[in-house]
């Protein structure tokens, strides 16, 4: 069975571990409060820093007048070896052992006036100190600002409601033990300590009356009716507590000594002497350590539930936003690489089909290139006129025989030429579907969507990659008009001397005696042969040119795109690659809390682990 050292121990390295991650309650059901803790809760000089000092059996907490505990003291007792030195440790300075009391008082004060400044504000962060001493036992105590009537000097009318609330939210807690401190001098009637207890607790089942002051009760009285139970009952027997006096303490009379009196006074108290052995800041330590470890011991389930819900949520919340990427090199290319990938597959489906885009590639082959085709001014380039003209320029001062081969040479290259502003501007029209498709790809791939430089980078490059293939598709098309050019068919002439004349004949047509060979006739049969060839090209380019199209850019697109990109990941350094996966500082900063708060869930659970089955 686990020891109450190994117990309490392990509640209070989760304690000190909620601390750091600024878990201290409040925010739904947080480890801190499902975590079994004593609230030491009393009125304005009640004696609650009295009785602290005596359970520790040193003087270290800071005294005055007016409110002087401004935040709550978590108080983490741990029971060391007889006669090894006592010292003293805050979380918040966590290599600074102290031996020096004093210097503790003072380190309390200097951190309170770090986080509520030197006003007399109070703030629900607690302040953790962990004393290690053979004089005390396992326990962990809360001390809170005394429940106060009037605001002094210097605080806000609010200090007294605020203080309150303060308090109640940890004595709220059902998993708060309270030590309400009542000084017997004053009607315990009008106690706040029992007063806010009653109401937070009203079975009692969770709160430890304690009485101070006893030797300073008025003559002839006594507070035997409430340490025997007789008023304010409890479930707990009430515990009757001697501290010192402002005159011991002005005196500087020390805690151990303090603790013989004590002894001293109830063993021979003609009231008190039978309760003796019930009586006392060491009874009263020993009590609450015992029963928080019964209370611990049966929270176990509860917190081990709470821990793995966190964890899952926790995994949850890690999984969304993405799991931390590994610092070496190696492990930052591989991600790079897979996000990469998870990027083309996204631009890959969108040219194949898994997506919207590629078909409004199909679109510029099978709308925008035949639209552009029809538009071209052949009808104007081979009108009769034009193509006398061309021809009569093509003969210089002998005029064509038979057939007027410069002319048709230089009417057909006219004629082609005019196809490279389709040829081109459908280059260009899929290049811009390609891009946005690109855009459209970064976008939809989620896992990019944490790594902004990332996203940027494989933008650039699939964009400058683009050029690349455009640049080879231009040439590559204005080649294949060109070629057009370079050699003509001649199979298509040949055909043409020997189909017959497709005309009827028409007496208008029909040469007319004397005509001149050289007639707009003559001509109008020049541009019309021109122009069934040119149609010829025209259909032989309307099917080759999407041919180069998609092989220069859109099959590039597809095999290659980002191969440059990659061949430029492989050469980078390693802060080059970390830069490349920089994230959103926000989204760094989240998951680096989750892993903090992961990594304190996880270790409470094995530290649970390992105390529970001992
Ligand atoms: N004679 C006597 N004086 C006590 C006893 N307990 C506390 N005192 C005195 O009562 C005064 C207040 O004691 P504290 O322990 O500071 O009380 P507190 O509740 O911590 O006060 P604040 O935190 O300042 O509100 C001090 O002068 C103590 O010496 C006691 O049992 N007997």
């Amino acid at each position: 069975m686990a020891t109450m050292k190994s117990l309490i121990g392990l509640i209070n390295k989760i304690q000190r571990a909620c601390t750091v991650l600024g878990d201290h309650g409040g925010e739904g059901m947080s480890l801190w409060e499902a975590l079994p803790t004593v609230a030491v809760v009393g009125g304005q000089s009640s004696g609650k820093s009295s009785v602290l000092e005596s359970v520790v059996g040193r003087d270290f907490l800071p005294r005055g007048s007016g409110i002087v505990t401004r935040r709550p003291l978590v108080l983490q007792l741990h029971k060391t070896e007889e006669g090894t030195t006592e010292y003293a440790e805050f979380l918040h300075a966590p290599k600074k052992r102290f031996a020096d009391f004093a210097a503790v008082r003072k380190e309390i004060e200097d951190e309170t006036d770090r986080i509520t400044g030197k006003s007399k504000q109070i703030s629900n962060i607690p302040i953790q100190l962990s004393i290690y001493s053979p004089n005390v036992v396992n326990l962990t105590l809360i001390d809170l600002p005394g429940l106060t009537k009037v605001a002094v000097e210097g605080q806000p009318d609010s200090i007294v409601q605020d203080i309150e609330n303060m308090v109640r939210s940890y004595v709220e807690k059902p998993n708060c033990i309270i030590l309400a401190i009542s000084p017997a001098n004053q009607d315990i009637a009008t106690s706040d300590a029992i007063k806010l207890a009653r109401e937070v607790d009203p079975t009692g089942e969770r709160t430890f009356g304690v009485a101070t002051k006893l030797d300073i009760m008025d003559k002839g009285t006594d507070c035997l009716d409430v340490l025997e139970g007789r008023s304010y009952r409890l479930q707990h027997p009430w515990v009757g507590i001697v501290n010192r006096s402002q005159a011991d303490i002005n005196k500087r009379v020390d805690m151990i000594a303090a603790r013989r009196k004590e002894r001293e006074y109830f063993e021979t108290s003609p009231e008190y002497g039978h309760l003796a052995s019930r009586m006392g800041s060491e009874y009263l330590a020993k009590l609450l350590s015992q029963h928080l470890e019964t209370v611990i011991r049966q929270k176990i389930p509860s917190i081990v539930a709470l821990i793995n819900k966190s964890i899952d949520e926790i995994n949850a919340e890690l999984d969304r936003i993405g799991r931390p990427i590994a610092v070496d090199s190696g492990a930052q290319l591989y991600t790079i690489l897979e996000l990469c990938r998870a990027f083309d597959r996204v631009f890959k489906e969108h040219l194949d089909g898994g997506r919207p885009g590629g078909d409004r590639i199909y679109g510029v082959f099978d709308h925008q290139l035949p639209a552009a085709l029809k538009k071209l001014p052949f009808d104007r380039h081979l009108s009769t006129k034009n193509v006398q003209k061309v021809v009569s320029e093509a003969d210089g001062y002998q005029p064509h025989l038979i057939a007027p081969e410069q002319g048709y040479r230089r009417l057909i290259d006219g004629s082609i030429s005019y196809f490279k502003g389709p040829a081109e501007a459908t280059v260009d029209a899929v290049h811009f579907v390609l891009k946005e498709l690109v855009r459209k790809s970064i976008s939809e791939t989620e896992e990019l969507k944490r790594f902004p430089t990332l996203a940027s980078d494989i933008a650039a490059a699939a964009n400058e990659a683009l050029e690349r293939f455009r640049d080879e598709s231009r040439k590559t098309v204005l080649r294949l008009v060109d070629m057009e050019s370079s050699y003509l068919t001649v199979e298509f002439f040949r055909k043409l001397h020997l189909e017959p004349e497709k005309e009827k004949p028409n007496p208008r047509n029909a040469p007319q005696p004397n005509a001149d060979p050289y007639s707009d006739n003559h001509f109008r049969k020049i541009g019309s042969n021109v122009s069934a060839y040119i149609n010829m090209v025209c259909d032989t380019l309307r099917n080759s040119l999407p041919k180069a199209v998609v092989y220069c850019q859109v099959r590039e697109a597809k095999r290659s795109l980002l191969n440059f990109f990659y061949a430029q990941v492989g050469r980078k350094e390693k802060e080059k690659l970390g830069a490349m996966l920089d994230e959103d500082p926000q989204l760094m900063e989240r998951r680096g809390t989750l892993a903090k708060r992961l990594e304190l869930y996880k270790q409470a659970r094995d530290d649970i682990d390992a105390v529970a089955w001992k």
